[in-house]
């Protein structure tokens, strides 16, 4: 197989230096590559991973495909991503998430996870049959109901039992239904002033409480999802400090780039683009995220890259249904947020996009140093190339970004997959 010199690439923002990639892997330097690329400013990092991202396949083909998605992802810079299970059927058995892994692994751009539903059909009332999806060949090792919660904290008990017996972990929706009936907005003076009904970010909070109370008393692994307010974030401190027993209790959490980047002032335009689950918070709380993020407190950034079909979305605002694209703009928000606030270098950004979402998920061959003998999952960044969004031009079939217009600082110039370019000058290689 050929050997490829990626020449004068910057490792996590670092000195220029040179790295090469031989039969899938980082090697160590060789005297006549067969394919020199310049790198000359490009930042090097390891290919990202997404723990939550909708590619709508199967039942809701109109909005997303695996094919779309994949492609979406690969471009954002992404060498694995989660599919998650809210799908028609639901991704509750072993037929449906073994077609989701073959269709990721026919299309070949990204490495795809199907994500197994706790209960049938997202109802909540009777466990999915977690490990015959654990035992199919789509080795599925994260469970969630993810656009409902567990609700009932018996079925979330079993769950996390279950989930340890399997290894896996239960990414968890955290709402409480019963306080968001019909919540279309974050609780506050925007909503009041738009005539919407308020989500109570204590529906978020008090089943992130139960469910850290739950995991620990089961000695399972709890992973929260798109967590979206400061005092959810100190519910993870306080959980770590003092529930774990010893007993493989563990917390992680995840952050939205959205909820980093967007509050509900956004709202005020009445567009339903900016409606999302959890919603968009005040900008007390996008500040608490952000430093819930740098310190550790929050794991990771996960897109919850939720596309719609538009007549999903254009409508009035009680009507369209919450969600908005993420794959493509996620490492640029990143930057724009973590980076150029100094909150975060280069080296946290593999951290928080890549190497804590691999070892989450229990990905060997993800998240690994760029270092010789490692994988040859790669993510080359311009870090001084800046770019506006356009929802159409985007690889996603729907087109529902919030960011339309909005300048993003940095582009993902190549992508790189077990040796092979997904992604080549920011264009897709089928
Ligand atoms: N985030 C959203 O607003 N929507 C998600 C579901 C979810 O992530 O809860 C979707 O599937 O559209
Ligand atoms: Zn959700
Ligand atoms: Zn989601």
């Amino acid at each position: 197989m050929s050997t490829i010199k990626l020449r004068n690439v910057r490792p996590y923002g670092e000195d220029p230096t040179d790295l090469y990639v031989r039969d899938g892997v980082l090697v160590e330097a060789v005297d006549d590559p067969d394919e020199t690329v310049d790198a000359d400013g490009l930042i090097a990092l390891p290919g990202l991973v997404d723990l939550h991202t909708h590619l709508r396949e199967p039942g809701g083909e109109e909005a997303e495909t695996v094919d779309t998605g994949s492609a979406a992802a690969a471009l954002g810079g992404y060498t694995a991503v989660f599919a998650m299970p809210n799908t028609d059927p639901v991704a509750d058995s072993p037929v449906v998430v073994e077609h989701v892994w073959r269709r990721g692994r026919e299309v070949g751009l990204v490495d795809v996870h199907p994500v197994g539903a706790v209960t049938v059909g997202l109802e909540g009332a009777k466990l999915a049959e977690m490990g015959m999806m654990a035992a199919s060949p789509a080795r599925v090792r994260m469970f969630s109901d993810d656009g409902r919660c567990v609700n009932d904290p018996l079925i979330m008990r079993r769950a996390l039992e279950y989930a340890r017996a399997l290894g896996s972990v239960v990414a968890q929706h955290a709402e409480d239904h019963r306080l968001t009936i019909g919540a279309q907005a974050h609780e506050g003076p925007v909503a009041a002033r738009l005539g919407l009904t308020g989500w109570d970010p204590t529906a978020e909070e008090s089943i992130i409480a139960r469910d850290v109370m739950l995991a620990s008393a089961a000695g399972a692994r709890l992973h929260v999802c798109h967590l979206s307010t400061a005092r959810s974030a100190a519910i993870l401190r306080w959980a770590r400090e003092s529930m774990d027993a010893g007993n493989g209790f563990t917390v992680s959490a995840e952050v939205t780039p959205h909820h980093l980047l967007l509050t509900d002032a956004a709202a005020e335009d009445y567009d339903p683009v900016h409606k999302v689950n959890p919603p968009l918070r005040p900008v007390a709380d996008t500040e608490a995220l952000r430093r819930a993020l740098a310190d550790g407190t929050v794991d990771c950034v996960a897109t919850d890259h939720a596309p719609h079909a538009v007549e999903a979305k254009d409508c009035e605002w009680p009507a369209a249904r919450p969600g908005m694209l993420g794959l493509q703009t996620a490492l640029p928000v990143v930057v724009a947020t973590m980076v150029t606030t100094g909150l975060l270098d280069w080296r946290g950004v593999a951290r928080v996009c890549s190497e804590a979402p691999a070892r989450i998920a229990g990905l060997p061959d993800q998240g690994r140093p760029l270092a010789a003998g490692e994988p040859a999952n790669l993510t080359l960044v311009d870090p001084d190339a800046a770019w506006t969004v356009r929802g159409a031009a985007l690889a996603s079939r729907a087109t529902n970004t919030p960011y339309e217009g909005m300048e993003m600082p940095v582009s993902v110039v190549h992508t790189m997959l077990r040796g092979r370019w997904t992604v080549q000058d920011g264009k897709v290689q089928e």
